[in-house]
């Protein structure tokens, strides 16, 4: 279940009355979702009938949604297939439904790909790197709020919850990382806006065509091979061991490396970042499972899964040269 608001019919109308959409046809929760409420909005128009998707924010707060509000606007005006947050006459497109904060915004088509192939994989890699140049320019900012700072801060909280092997392993990573940031390497890094968190369920694909990326709310400003490392580690890897898969990164990388040519700092630092990013989501998962927030809509992920992917990093490290 993953209506956590209930949204009538009225209150649905009431919205694109505001936003000059035309009149409802259909609203039908979304049960999927495991943080946000949401619903596939049915229109009816003169033109004919077209699907949105409301989300109602339950821990997202209106101070911190622009920032990934205003992303996708900005994206999707480059000519990125992403979900295009609609406006109100007054250009706002943060709005307010049954009390929380919301957005309605363009249903992508299609599905995800939860068993890609390298020609999925080529696909999601251009599209990165298009998304990543189409970012440069976009005028807000918000540091990743799921990065090495927070890192630092969580590890501590969660070593009470793992074994001694599990604690020195997260000590050493971090330290590991710590020290790759101070490096000049990653000082020249290239960054700006990233996703940050695009696996396989946050890609649409309408049969093997890619048609879009969504979920940008951990999105950020970080560097990105940082987003490409957090890739990988998803889209190449098999998931049962979080064995590295060479053909579906060499595919992805490549795909990338065709729309923005890697630099030699990226060459370098990827093996670390494939590393960082594993770290990334083992204390993340680590912190849901341990730590349920207080009102957390959150069904925890398994953290052994990235405890997996990390020692597979540290045990075979994937360099640039060699995919
Ligand atoms: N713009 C969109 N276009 C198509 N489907 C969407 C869109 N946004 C969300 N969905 C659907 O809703 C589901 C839940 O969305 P998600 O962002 O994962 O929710 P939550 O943040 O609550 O986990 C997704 O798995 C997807 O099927
Ligand atoms: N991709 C993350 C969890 C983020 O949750 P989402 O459903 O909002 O994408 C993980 O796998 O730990």
């Amino acid at each position: 279940m993953a209506v956590f608001t209930e949204v009538s019919q009225d209150e649905a109308t009431a919205l694109l009355r505001a936003l000059n959409l035309g009149e409802l046809a259909e609203l039908r929760g979304i049960q999927s979702g495991i943080e946000n409420t949401n619903y596939f909005v049915t229109v009816r128009d003169v033109l004919g009938t077209r699907e949105f998707v409301l989300t109602l924010f339950e821990r997202l707060t209106a101070e911190q949604l622009p920032f990934y509000l205003y992303l996708m606007k900005h994206l999707a005006q480059h000519g990125i297939p992403v979900p295009d947050p609609a406006a109100d006459r007054n250009g706002e497109i943060l709005h307010t439904v049954c009390g929380k904060p919301a957005a309605l915004v363009n249903k992508l088509e299609g599905k995800h790909e939860l068993a890609p192939g390298p020609d999925h994989c080529a696909q999601v890699g251009a599209m990165l790197a298009r998304m990543h140049l189409a970012g440069r320019d976009y005028g807000r900012r918000q540091p990743n709020l799921r990065g090495l700072a927070w890192w630092n801060e969580t590890v501590p909280v969660v070593l009470p919850f793992v074994s001694a092997e599990q604690a020195a392993l997260l000590r050493g990573e971090l330290a590991f990382q710590n020290h790759v940031a101070a490096t000049s390497a990653y000082a020249a890094l290239p960054r700006g806006p990233v996703h940050a968190d695009l696996f396989r369920d946050n890609v649409m694909f309408d049969g093997d065509r890619l048609t879009g990326f969504f979920d940008f709310y951990f999105a950020g400003v970080d560097t990105w091979l940082f987003d490409l490392a957090v890739c990988l580690n998803d889209w190449a890897i098999d998931l049962p061991t979080g064995v590295h898969h060479p053909e579906r990164a060499r595919a992805f990388v490549e795909a990338y490396a065709s729309v923005r040519p890697l630099s030699a700092a990226e060459r370098q630092l990827l093996p670390a970042m494939l590393r960082a990013g594993a770290l990334r989501f083992w204390i993340s998962r680590l912190w849901d499972f341990h730590l349920p927030r207080e009102a957390s809509l959150l069904n925890p992920h398994d953290p052994s899964h990235f405890e997996r992917v990390l020692r597979e990093r540290v045990r075979h490290p994937v360099s640039a040269a060699g995919l």
